[in-house]
């Protein structure tokens, strides 16, 4: 494997056989921490496999922008691949179906598209307003369900009415199996990966059966919901949805059904728990910082009066409150990291990244990078007020980083700003966000203890 001569690029020390260790909670900071030393693109090893981390976001762009054709691939974690989880968009390794997903996304989560969408959001934020102001002190479920509604709603036509819904929690359990499949150092399968030939009845075997559980689980849920749309269908009862689109709109072969069923259930994968991780952090960061808060109250009071509620058209005219919700995704992305693998071998800047090296893109150290956001760890909206040249540039714009690059990056993104403005600049206008207070009348902070996952949310609010 190392008969090119080419240089390769550096990184920390590795230790022999099995290569460099990386420590398994937060991986992303140790990431950053390595590229103070190692500069924006280093490399590491781990047992064999080549691994470049990518931690500045102008060569981050150099990669997966310029050369995208190269780098639209993800690296398929051997555990994903078990539980069928490369049926869909994320982790979906079929140029073909990759082709088609893609396709059908956009036709539904475009800009023009999503106008058709614009009751729907405003309708969902509107259940979460009555639902913070009934039960405050539930806020955290209440955001989730507003983020749920709407994906569900986009992706089946699905309209959940009740938290139970039988359906919303076979998806929820998705959601969590799909992130556990995904974190690669849960498994060890994902870095030897023929212990997947081995039989299922060995000691240390027992991920195969989680797998085959997983893979049912998952197949089952894609179907339910695609066969749901086309009763609905059948009946004329069927809203608007992606699913709908597919089967009604598309040309014979256009779309297979197989593709339809799993894109439409990745909406949901990628869609509810960014949106609710976004959601979350700002109302903590609004408890955190009431003088920011008033700003952004007063802002509204100004443009927009008392007499209605601020809407997504009102974007351009409340901009400390969009100077917000660009510095929450900056401070608290939902995605710290995501990975790639380039589908040949490559050489840029004179070195040699060979085809299947593990490519991390490490947004958390992109969006903290304190050459161009002094005082990165600070929540600071009036940064995005008064951007200076360098982060006037495109490049760098904490929106145009967090969603990721090139081929693969974020097909929700425009449906992610609208929603999540929206919500925010509603929540602004209709309440103060303040700590509970226990009995004796003492304030009660939320934990806000962020999880683990590939989508980092409060956990314990
Ligand atoms: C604040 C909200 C969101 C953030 C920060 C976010 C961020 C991301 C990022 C970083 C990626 C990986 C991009 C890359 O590899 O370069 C991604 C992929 C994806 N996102 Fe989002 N996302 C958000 C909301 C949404 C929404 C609302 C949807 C669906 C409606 C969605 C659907 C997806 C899908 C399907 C992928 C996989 C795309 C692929 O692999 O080709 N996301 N997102």
């Amino acid at each position: 494997r190392r008969s090119s001569k080419r240089p390769r690029y550096s990184g920390p020390p590795a230790w022999p056989i099995v290569g460099n260790v990386l420590p398994s909670r937060r991986v992303w900071l140790k990431l950053a921490e390595y590229a103070k030393t190692y500069g924006g693109i280093y490399s590491l090893r781990i047992l064999g496999t080549p691994v470049l981390v990518l931690n500045d976001a102008r060569t981050a762009r150099g990669l997966l922008d310029d050369k995208s054709a190269l780098y639209a691939n993800r690296n398929l974690p051997k555990m994903v691949e078990l539980c069928g989880m490369d049926r869909g968009v994320v982790w979906e390794h079929d140029p073909a179906r990759l082709r088609q997903a893609r396709k059908l996304l956009h036709a539904v989560l475009q800009p023009r598209q999503l106008e058709g969408y614009r009751a729907v959001l405003d309708r969902h934020v509107a259940f979460l307003l009555r639902n913070l102001r009934d039960t405050p002190g539930d806020w955290a479920n209440h955001l989730r369900s507003v983020t749920a509604g709407v994906a569900m709603q986009i992706s089946h036509g699905y309209e959940i009415i009740n938290p139970k819904d039988p359906y919303l929690e076979k998806a929820n359990e998705f959601v969590e199996n799909f992130a556990d499949a995904s974190l690669p150092e849960r498994w060890l399968v994902d870095w030897l990966p023929f212990l997947a030939w081995l039989p299922e009845w060995l000691p240390g075997m027992a991920f195969k059966r989680k797998a085959r559980k997983w893979n049912a689980h998952y197949t089952a849920l894609a179907e339910e919901g695609h066969q749901m749309v086309k009763n609905e269908l059948k009946k004329g009862t069927a809203g608007p949805s992606l699913t709908q689109k597919a089967l009604t709109e598309s040309k014979p072969g256009e779309y297979t059904d197989d593709v339809i069923a799993f894109t439409a259930t990745q909406v949901y994968t990628g869609g509810a728990d960014t949106g609710f991780s976004t959601l979350a952090s700002f109302i903590l960061l609004m408890l955190e910082h009431p003088d920011i808060q008033l700003r952004a109250q007063e802002e509204i009071d100004r443009v927009i009066g008392t007499d209605r509620l601020p809407s997504y058209c009102d974007r351009e005219s409340l901009p400390y409150v969009d100077a917000i919700m660009t510095e929450v995704l900056r401070l608290r992305p939902p995605i710290n990291a995501v990975t790639r693998t380039p589908s040949q071998d490559d050489v840029h800047e004179g070195r040699l990244i060979e085809k299947d090296t593990i490519v991390i893109i490490n947004f958390w150290a992109m969006l903290h990078d304190e050459t161009l956001y002094p005082d990165p760890l600070a929540f600071k909206p009036e940064r995005w007020l008064e951007r200076d040249a360098k982060t006037r540039d495109g490049n760098v714009f904490p929106l145009e980083v967090v969603f990721g690059f090139g081929r693969r990056i974020c097909p929700g993104r425009h449906l992610a700003q609208q929603l999540v403005f929206t919500a925010m600049a509603r929540i602004l206008a209709m309440f103060r966000i303040t700590h509970a207070q226990d009995l004796d009348g003492k304030p009660i902070s939320p934990r806000g203890d962020y999880g683990e996952g590939g989508i980092v949310y409060v956990d314990s609010p």
